[in-house]
């Protein structure tokens, strides 16, 4: 019996076309011969075909249509070399084919060529299946290297275990992914995990949002709201950037860590809560201790168990196949012809230091798909060109950094409309940082748009690129 997967929708009715589906029948493949579009969609929504088989002759305007309403078919064109000349032909076969054969008909070649479609099709088909799993899987992190191992095992470690866990890295490195991760892999898996950014709460909102309050508690609270360490009960807090709570909230917290109770804003009742707390940050809280801004006391209760996530630089094996995941992840939005990366920009990533680790990967990846015009994502479509090129070496290395990161910043804005939110995700950092940066570079604030001055931006959005 046939595989379903050697079969091939040929499409067109050009004389050559029949030609080469007749000599291919001494080979081992279906081909299904449609009359229309909608007969084709119809059979594939069915039917598990991967190749495409088509007659490009004067490029009746329906074709076309079929190779990009199908992208997930690998087609072939069957071409006269007369037909190579126009542009137009030319163009669609360059973003719609994976090989294309002209001049008198060679069987054995067209052979070939559906060969090597059906396995790439079927590498695609196994990537997509890993990605899913990987998705599924409560570890979902990519990376092999002895350093995302030591991540892991700490993880599974830790996860074991009730305690609180503060969880240490730079901006973007995965702390919140991994605070996740403890989570499913814990005995709390089944009840919620919900995070909250302490650097992002409105000063006034802090001690409601955390602990709740009861009607009447202030003016606006008309009517009882439950607080996120409620809201956590039998699940896992994330307490993001902790850093960045205000010191008498750190009282607050100290004291529900060690009742493991809340009281609501104008409650007077004691609420006991089952919650266990991860706490992450990307500054170095024990200076904070000696600044006075952080409750030593607290960070003893917080940094019971600690993870450390590890800058992207620190395992630059892991770039290529992070950035193939990420390239799998948001593939729904690629344009049907682009391929992956070139050579050159998996060259170029391993060289670049990544400031806003693998944020800043995800930000870069997703914009070059984009953005792509090709095939092939190239360093210009990560915006990854002229940061490694050596054009400024009568700069020192400070101000080529200085330099290149104005520009960034500025083109960001542009390219964003000058909305603040969106330049800063695009560029992997916080809103609060963007800011920052553009007062050290003197750049006009004027005509800045502050999309999320009235809420506070997600735990997402928190980047620092420091
Ligand atoms: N090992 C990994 N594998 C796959 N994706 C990852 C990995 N680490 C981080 N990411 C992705 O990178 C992005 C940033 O991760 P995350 O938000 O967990 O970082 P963070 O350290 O908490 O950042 P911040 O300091 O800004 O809060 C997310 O989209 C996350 O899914």
């Amino acid at each position: 019996m046939m595989e379903s997967s050697r079969q091939i929708m040929a499409i067109g009715n050009h004389s050559a076309l029949r030609n080469t589906v007749e000599a291919l029948s001494r080979y081992d493949w279906s081909i299904f011969h449609p009359g229309t579009l909608e007969e084709a969609r119809a059979i594939l929504s069915e039917q598990d075909y991967r190749v495409g088989l088509v007659f490009l002759d004067e490029a009746p305007s329906s074709i076309p249509l079929y190779m990009e309403k199908m992208p997930d078919l690998y087609w072939i064109s069957i071409i006269e070399n007369v037909e190579l000349l126009s542009d137009e032909t030319r163009d669609l076969i360059y973003r719609c084919c994976f090989a294309y054969h002209s001049g008198s008909l060679d069987a054995q070649y067209i052979n070939t060529l559906i060969e090597s479609a059906l396995s790439m099709a079927k590498l695609s088909d196994l990537c997509e299946k890993n990605r899913k799993r990987c998705q599924n899987k409560a570890l979902c992190m990519v990376g092999d290297t002895p350093v995302m191992q030591h991540l892991y095992r700490t993880i599974r470690k830790v996860a074991s275990v009730d305690a609180p866990v503060l969880i240490t890295g730079k901006s973007g490195t995965g702390k919140e992914l991994t605070a996740r991760a403890i989570h499913e892999l814990s005995s709390r898996r089944q009840g919620p995990f919900n995070a909250i950014n302490c650097g992002a709460l409105p000063a006034g909102l802090i001690q409601s949002e955390l602990f709740g309050h009861e009607k009447g508690a202030f003016t606006g609270a008309n009517q009882r709201q439950i607080g996120i360490i409620e809201n956590s009960s039998n699940g896992t807090l994330f307490l993001d950037e902790i850093g960045d709570l205000p010191l008498e909230m750190q009282v607050n917290l100290l004291r529900f860590l060690e009742r493991l109770t809340v009281f609501r804003v104008g409650g007077q009742k004691e609420i006991p809560v089952d919650v266990r707390v991860l706490a992450a940050t990307h500054v170095d809280l024990e200076k904070a201790i000696e600044k006075g801004e952080f409750r030593e006391d607290l960070f003893h209760r917080l940094n019971v168990l600690q993870v450390r996530t590890p800058a992207l630089k620190e395992h630059p094996e892991d770039i290529e196949p992070l950035a193939n995941f990420f390239f799998q992840r948001y593939s729904s939005d690629k344009p049907a012809m682009l391929r992956g990366f070139s050579q050159e920009s998996l060259v170029v990533m391993q060289q670049y230091h990544w400031p806003g680790n693998i944020r800043e990967m995800v930000n870069r990846v997703r914009r070059s798909m984009i953005m792509c015009e090709h095939r092939l994502i190239s360093p210009g479509d990560l915006g990854l060109e002229r940061r490694n090129g050596h054009s400024r070496d009568t700069d020192s290395l400070q101000q080529a950094r200085d330099s290149a990161e104005c520009e960034a910043i500025r083109a960001a804005l542009a390219r964003n409309k000058y909305k603040i939110l969106h330049a800063a995700r695009e560029l992997g950092i916080a809103r609060v940082t963007l800011y920052r940066l553009l007062e050290k570079h003197g750049i006009d604030r004027n005509g800045v748009q502050d999309e999320a001055a009235a809420d506070f931006p997600s735990t997402s959005e928190t980047i620092q690129l420091t």
